[in-house]
């Protein structure tokens, strides 16, 4: 669905940059419909070139010129975008923030108290439009704001509506999730080249295991349990694997991934909330 608005990014970093692409892929926004912010001249004009959009120095201009604002720098510098734009800053605009830990009340704080914020928790899959995005609505922002933003992220992948407070979860599962595949991708071929196979062989089944095993699991609603007992023949060499993986406590590693990740996330809307104006 093309959203016929115009949408600035306000740091086009990795994750920005993975949801523009997304966008233009999809058709849900044409180049002239986003302007991205970036402070380096040398990522302004590798932006504008790649993408077509434009890309300009000024928050300001950018916030001013769009009706939806997605906020994209980390959260550590946000309170410096945050400040630069207040006053561009009315309820005509919807604020998008994509920012981990950060609070809807300490973007509000900054910006206004009536100011429609939505928050979301993208991942960077969105690039290649099988992104996975939670949202959740801000105390001031209408049905229709959650729809248009949902509309924007249903774009790139799926989406989820979620309270506030899980966000910091889902930004331990599925927004640093990304990171947590690409190492086992990574050791995957590393296991292949280790018995033999060439790296980029190794490489390609490992990447394609991984999404075909993920695909399996969606598209049959199976449990992954059932799935992995289909694999494993008695006496067999699935069965030989998975062992040699439970000795080595990978699920326990994995849930203590997501753990830390939500903590980290957790803490740093701690500090967001924390910060005197
Ligand atoms: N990467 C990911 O997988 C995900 C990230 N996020 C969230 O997205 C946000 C961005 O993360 P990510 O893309 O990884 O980070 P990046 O560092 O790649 O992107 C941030 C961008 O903002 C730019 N920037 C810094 N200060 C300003 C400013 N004052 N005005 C405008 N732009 C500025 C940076 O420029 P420069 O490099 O020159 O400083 C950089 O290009 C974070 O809040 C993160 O929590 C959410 C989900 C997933
Ligand atoms: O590491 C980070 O801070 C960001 C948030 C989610 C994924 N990457």
């Amino acid at each position: 669905m093309a959203l016929r608005k115009k949408i600035a990014f306000l740091g086009t970093g990795n994750m920005a940059e993975a949801l523009v692409k997304g966008l233009l892929r999809a058709g849900t926004a044409d180049a002239e419909e986003i302007v991205c912010t970036e402070p380096r001249a040398d990522r302004r004009e590798e932006i504008g070139k790649r993408y077509g959009v434009r890309c300009i120095a000024s928050n300001v201009e950018a916030a001013e010129e769009a009706d939806i604002l997605v906020l994209s720098v980390k959260p550590q510098t946000i309170d410096v975008l945050l400040d630069e734009i207040a006053p561009a800053i009315d309820h005509h605009k919807l604020v998008v923030s994509i920012a981990a830990g950060v609070p809807i009340s300490a973007i509000a704080r900054k910006l206004g108290a009536g100011v429609r914020i939505v928050r979301t928790m993208p991942n960077t899959p969105a690039l290649v439009g099988a992104g996975a995005t939670a949202l959740a609505r801000g105390a001031h922002a209408t049905e229709e704001d959650l729809l248009q933003a949902k509309a924007l992220f249903e774009s790139v992948g799926t989406t989820v509506l979620v309270e506030e407070h899980q966000l910091d979860a889902v930004t331990g599962l599925s927004g640093s999730g990304p990171a947590y595949v690409f190492l086992a991708i990574e050791a995957l071929a590393d296991g292949g080249v280790k018995v033999g196979l060439a790296r980029p062989v190794a490489m390609a089944l490992a990447a394609q295991t991984v999404m075909g095993a993920a695909k399996l699991v969606l598209e049959t609603g199976e449990h992954p349990g059932r799935l992995k007992d289909q694999v494993t023949s008695p006496g067999g060499t699935a069965i030989a694997g998975v062992h040699a993986l439970e000795l080595g406590g990978l699920r326990a590693a994995l849930m203590a991934a997501v753990e830390a990740a939500t903590d980290r996330s957790h803490e740093l809307g701690e500090k967001a909330a924390s910060k005197k104006d």
